[in-house]
């Protein structure tokens, strides 16, 4: 197959290059830029010298229309625009931004910008693969989840979809490395302002809200809305989620335990841990694994469900190509079957 990557030069659009190269189905990947055309990636990235030692192409509608599957890697705002001519004439579209997770309304709400066109809109199909597969095997266009929804939705689904624990407050704690905000600096993300610091950010306004809150109601039927509070970590990559929340009446830790083993027993990429001493992000860095434990405190009859996940691979350029295996009737492991490193 012959795949594309707009925003290769990101760090979504990195992983992406990581990860199909390892892939037996693809014979080409053609790199986009909206600002190096004509450079040699390798000049770019002197890591990938004799690996990829391509040009850097412009992004062109007539070219991306020969290709089989396009992935976008690109800031939010970017997709909405660019991708509408292309959607369901050809390639399959699998977008990591997220212009086409959220409707409209609450996109401009969140996002503060203009929406994708509902003609468009109407196509994207939410890409979390587990729960998700049967839609996504025919979607001309992919929604990729974001990353902190990805290990959200993964560890919340099971128990808000069985009714296992009382959902009406909801609190999820989440942690994220700093490559979830790309690969462009700022002052949040500069190093000597992470380093030795621990900060909380975007405290109830944070576009994930919107998309976890859609995600639960999609899958589950939850409606009432969540208090999620995200912080930045001084490490690279990594995403620790905990959610809080009392156990519904007459629920015991065994049925929870149990329900997500069920849940989970087929599933490759999400591995269901017994509570343990040590949970981390690294048992999973590097790797497609999201890794959950479920916890009951017998004073409080209060869960806590905790996931991890690579926010650059399972949640990002591994799930994507997750659905795209999906999609073009691969195995769903073929490219991803990682060891994760960890250490
Ligand atoms: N980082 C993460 O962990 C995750 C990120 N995401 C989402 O995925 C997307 C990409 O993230 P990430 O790779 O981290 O971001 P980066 O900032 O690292 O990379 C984005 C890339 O997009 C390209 N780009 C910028 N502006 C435009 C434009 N106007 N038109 C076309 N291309 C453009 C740039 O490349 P060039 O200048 O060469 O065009 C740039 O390298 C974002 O929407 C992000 O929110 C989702 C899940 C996880
Ligand atoms: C650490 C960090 O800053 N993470 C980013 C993740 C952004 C992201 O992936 O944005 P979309 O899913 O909306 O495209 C954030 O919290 O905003």
């Amino acid at each position: 197959m012959k795949v594309g990557i707009i925003g290769a030069t990101g760090y979504g659009g990195l992983e992406l290059i990581r990860l199909l190269h390892r892939h037996s189905g693809i014979s080409s990947i053609d790199l986009f830029t909206s600002s190096d055309e004509g450079e040699l990636f390798s000049h770019k990235y002197s890591y990938l010298m004799n690996i990829y030692d391509t040009p850097l192409h412009k992004i062109r509608i007539e070219h991306l229309a020969k290709l089989d599957v396009i992935f976008t890697s690109t800031p939010s705002g970017v997709t909405s625009r660019l991708l509408p001519p292309l959607i369901g004439k050809g390639p399959r579209i699998i977008d990591l931004s997220g212009d086409y997770r959220l409707s409209a309304e609450d996109y401009t709400q969140w996002y503060g910008k203009d929406a994708a066109p509902a003609s468009s809109l109407q196509k994207a199909v939410y890409g979390l693969t587990e729960w998700n597969r049967e839609a996504v095997k025919d979607a001309v266009m992919v929604a990729n989840p974001g990353c902190y929804p990805t290990a959200v939705l993964l560890s919340l689904l099971p128990a808000v979809k069985n009714g296992l624990i009382d959902t009406d407050s909801l609190i999820i704690d989440a942690k994220s490395g700093v490559s979830g905000a790309g690969n462009k600096p700022n002052q949040m993300t500069h190093f000597s302002e992470t380093n030795e610091s621990l900060s909380i950010y975007k405290v109830n306004k944070h576009q994930h809200i919107p998309e976890i809150e859609t995600g639960l109601a999609r899958f589950a039927e939850k409606t009432r809305p969540i208090t999620f509070s995200t912080h930045l970590v001084p490490m690279t990559r990594g995403i620790l989620a905990a959610a809080y929340a009392p156990l519904a009446d007459g629920v015991t830790e065994k049925q929870l335990q149990e329900c997500y083993q069920e849940s989970y027993q087929h599933e490759t990429f999400v591995r269901v841990m017994p509570p343990g001493p040590k949970f981390s992000t690294n048992q999973v860095y590097g790797s497609n694994y999201c890794d959950l434990q479920t916890h009951v405190d017998p004073r409080t009859n209060r869960a806590t469900i905790v996931s991890v996940i690579d926010n650059l691979v399972k949640g990002a350029a591994g799930q994507a190509i997750q659905n795209m295996n999906v999609q073009f009737g691969f195995k769903e492991t073929e490219g991803l079957d990682l060891v994760p490193s960890y250490i």
